[in-house]
């Protein structure tokens, strides 16, 4: 067996309503230098809306596949099939061992590109109303967390504001669910295969099945995975690629990966990645003559574009 030790890992805890602002941007720096992940709490939403989404997911899945394939992914919304998926293919030749609902941004002029079960007579009546209903709530916290985020970075707390980053920002929630059954092959299948997420942060809630898991050194073997266990009601929080090139890698974006538990597991990502005009350059401040820039500015949009295609090959 090619397992390497696993071991747990204990996250920086982060209290998003704390008046103590200068000193949560502090924690905040040091957990996005340190880890690129922590956990999030009293962000405001409440544990009975997440475990509301949790079992309106489990809803959706639970739906023969030939229902779900009616809505299957287009425009990057929607349902994706079980191992349809291969986020690392040097991993394994297998596809993910998962099933996904993309919902992209609810209003302005991506509205409509959303599909929804909802619209398939008679089932799921609360669905997209519950589904609308938290991803107004995680984007507030999420705006909200890009404020102490910028204050973390020695930048106004508007910055990504002003930046263009949050007008109608690319922010997806992404619906997870990972089978029970192990399948029998001779290949290690993966929940989810390593990655790091494309955009700027990423809030995750999870049922409490564990699986996901961190290696901090991506560029040392072998790798060394630690598990992240779940916390009741707060939000796996992790910094993306698109961070990772403002702040020139002061801010990590962590590889991670989910492992099959054994036992079914959902799970739900939301990916808060700027607007597609945004351009992310270096920040001043995470750059000098003898640090310069590692990457050239980019157009959120077309990075994206580009991290969607390797992965979907569309
Ligand atoms: O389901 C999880 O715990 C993590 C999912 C994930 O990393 C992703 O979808 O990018
Ligand atoms: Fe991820």
């Amino acid at each position: 067996m090619k397992k390497i030790m696993t071991e747990a890992l204990k996250l920086p805890i982060i209290d998003l309503s704390s008046p103590d602002r200068p000193s949560t941007a502090k924690s905040i720096r040091q957990a996005c230098i340190d880890y690129g992940f922590f956990y999030l709490v009293n962000h405001g939403v409440e544990e009975e809306l997440l475990s509301q989404m949790l079992s309106e997911s489990r809803k959706f899945f639970s739906l023969p596949v030939e229902d779900k394939m009616k809505l299957a992914r287009k425009d990057h919304r929607g349902y994706t099939a079980m191992y349809a998926e291969n986020l690392d293919p040097t991993s394994s030749s297998e596809g993910d061992s998962k099933e996904s609902f993309y919902i992209g941004p609810l209003g302005g002029t991506l509205g409509n590109l959303n599909q929804w079960p909802s619209e398939i007579p008679e089932i799921l009546p609360s669905w997209r109303s519950t589904m609308e209903y938290y991803y107004e709530k995680i984007i507030s916290a999420g705006r909200r967390l890009l404020h102490l985020i910028a204050l973390a970075l020695n930048l106004d707390e508007d910055f990504f504001e002003k930046v263009g980053a949050l007008d109608e920002p690319m922010a997806f929630l992404r619906l997870l669910h990972y089978p029970g059954e192990l399948a029998s092959s001779d290949e290690e299948v993966y929940g989810a295969s390593a990655h790091s997420d494309y955009g700027m942060i990423t809030l995750l809630a999870t049922d409490g099945v564990p699986g996901l898991q961190v290696c901090r050194e991506k560029f040392k073997q072998p790798r060394l995975w630690e598990d992240v266990p779940n916390i009741k009601g707060a939000f796996i929080v992790n910094i993306g690629d698109m961070m990772e090139r403002w702040t020139n890698c002061l801010f990590r974006s962590t590889l991670h990966r989910v492992m099959p538990a054994g036992q079914e597991r959902y799970s739900a990502a939301f990916f808060l990645d700027p607007n597609s005009e945004c351009v992310v350059e270096c920040l001043k401040s995470c750059c000098s003559e003898s640090c310069p820039p590692r990457f050239a500015p980019i157009r959120s949009g077309d990075y994206l574009k580009e991290r969607f295609r390797l992965t979907y090959g569309s």
